[in-house]
């Protein structure tokens, strides 16, 4: 008889979204991505980070001031839609742990990706957020709450 504690789709891409987003090097708010076909397979991952090149130990981290992360940092949903080297995204869902901003949502919309499921929404009120799902909605793409009876997975490297 299979086995009955195994994780659900939507736990695992979520999982892998997270995980992706501990690549990143953001002292305030790490985010990960994951697009996945309608097979779910996965097409691609990333994390908000600097573009190839611009080094994590040069550019600043900071978020105020005159020289700050955001003229730099590749959001994690972008960079997951870069990361698919223009393979077809038409119909894939993207997941992510952070709702995605009116510039993320911009590429999204016309990568054709379909849906996006989120776990926070913690700039709901951010004119960046409210724009985003204005434009998310006008194009059709769902947006959904990640939810799970589950609270936690963990990852262990010893058996
Ligand atoms: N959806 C998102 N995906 C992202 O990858 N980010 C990134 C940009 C910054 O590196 C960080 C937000 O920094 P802070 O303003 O919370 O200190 O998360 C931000 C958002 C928010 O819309
Ligand atoms: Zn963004």
């Amino acid at each position: 008889m299979k086995r009955k504690d195994y994780i659900s789709w939507d736990e695992y891409f979520m999982g892998v979204a997270i995980l992706a987003s501990k690549r990143s090097k953001d002292p305030n708010t790490q985010v990960g991505a994951c697009i996945v076909d309608n097979n779910n397979i996965i097409l691609s991952t990333g994390y908000n980070g600097f573009p190839f090149g611009c080094s994590d130990d040069d550019y600043p981290w900071c978020r105020d001031g005159e020289d700050t992360k955001y003229s730099y940092v590749v959001h994690a949903e972008l960079n997951a839609i870069l990361n698919a080297r223009g393979k077809n995204l038409k119909g894939a869902r993207l997941y992510v742990d952070l709702f995605p901003c009116n510039e993320c949502a911009k590429a999204i919309i016309q990568s054709g990706i379909a849906e996006v499921v989120y776990l926070y929404d913690k700039y709901a009120d951010s004119a960046a957020t409210v724009a985003s799902k204005r434009m998310l909605q006008s194009a059709g793409v769902a947006c959904r709450k990640f939810t799970s009876d589950k609270k936690s997975l963990s990852i262990d490297f010893e058996k």
